[in-house]
């Protein structure tokens, strides 16, 4: 990012553009902290489809005094929300292409530290454990990172998930804080199709990384699976999350699937 001489109050920021099955993103080497990091309204028209570059949301990559790098995510909207396990994965890819990392890392981000590794362009991500499942009568609700309700949906090709998303997660007991929401539909012991309507996007992508997670493990405490290792059908493609139960926590768990680097660019902003 550098500032035109003749025009301090214009700024040209380069970017690189990521995706992870479809989920999308701006990415910046913020290493030298000079990102606006309070302009909402900047986010939000970076993110812009139209407007902007368009993308899900924005991931600054940013120095760490103890961890190879610190990961900073924000929301389509604009704001800074929780952990984004494509995100992640995307910003692995990232912190490889850029040499600020080889072939294994350990970064922080909001909700703690990360393990990682990646051969090629297949990124493998460590999420947090996770020690509570809430069951209630149609949905489970669990937290990988971000927040996710898990609910069954047979008609999964056919449904308005824009309405049916919204209506979850504006309604009880999420209101304005919300949750992302994912509609599942069964393939095998070992196969489930996903689709998620993301909070902060306001809409469905076509991957959600912390929500394939969340179906992963509902699925095994739902006993709609004993296996350890699952493949998630999303719109976007394909995502593997492996686990192991110990007592009543998951542990272990492991987000795996391709990151890849779209282009680069710079925009005055
Ligand atoms: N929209 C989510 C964060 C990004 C999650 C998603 N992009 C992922 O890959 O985990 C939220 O505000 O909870």
């Amino acid at each position: 990012m550098y500032f035109c001489p003749h025009q301090i109050e214009e700024m040209i920021l380069s970017f690189y553009k990521y995706q992870g099955t479809g989920n999308d993103f701006v990415l910046v080497d913020n290493r030298h902290d000079i990102f606006p990091k309070n302009n909402t309204k900047l986010i939000r028209k970076l993110c812009d489809r139209k407007f902007g570059i368009g993308a899900d949301g924005l991931i600054l990559l940013e120095n760490d005094e103890t961890y190879d790098f610190k990961m900073i995510y924000y929301n389509a909207d604009g704001n800074e929300s929780t952990m984004c396990g494509n995100g992640g994965r995307c910003m692995v890819a990232f912190a490889n292409f850029l040499g600020v990392i080889q072939q294994e890392t350990t970064f922080i981000a909001i909700d703690g530290t990360h393990y990682a590794s990646i051969e090629a362009d297949v990124v493998n991500l460590q999420m947090q454990d996770v020690t509570t499942i809430e069951n209630h009568d149609e949905h489970v609700f669990l937290d990988t990172g971000s927040p996710h309700h898990v609910t069954f949906k047979e008609e999964i090709s056919q449904f308005d998930i824009k309405k049916e998303g919204a209506a979850i997660r504006y309604g009880a007991p999420y209101f304005e804080e919300g949750t992302n929401v994912n509609f599942v539909k069964k393939l095998s012991e070992t196969e489930f199709r996903v689709r998620t309507y993301e909070r902060g996007v306001e809409d469905e992508t076509l991957s959600c990384g912390t929500g394939v997670t969340a179906v992963a493990l509902a699925m095994h405490h739902l006993q709609e699976t004993s296996a350890n290792t699952v493949t998630l059908q999303v719109e976007g493609g394909s995502l593997e999350v492996s686990f192991e139960k110990e007592a009543t926590s998951y542990k272990n768990i492991f987000l795996k699937g391709k990151a890849t680097q779209v282009f680069k660019g710079e925009i005055s902003c």
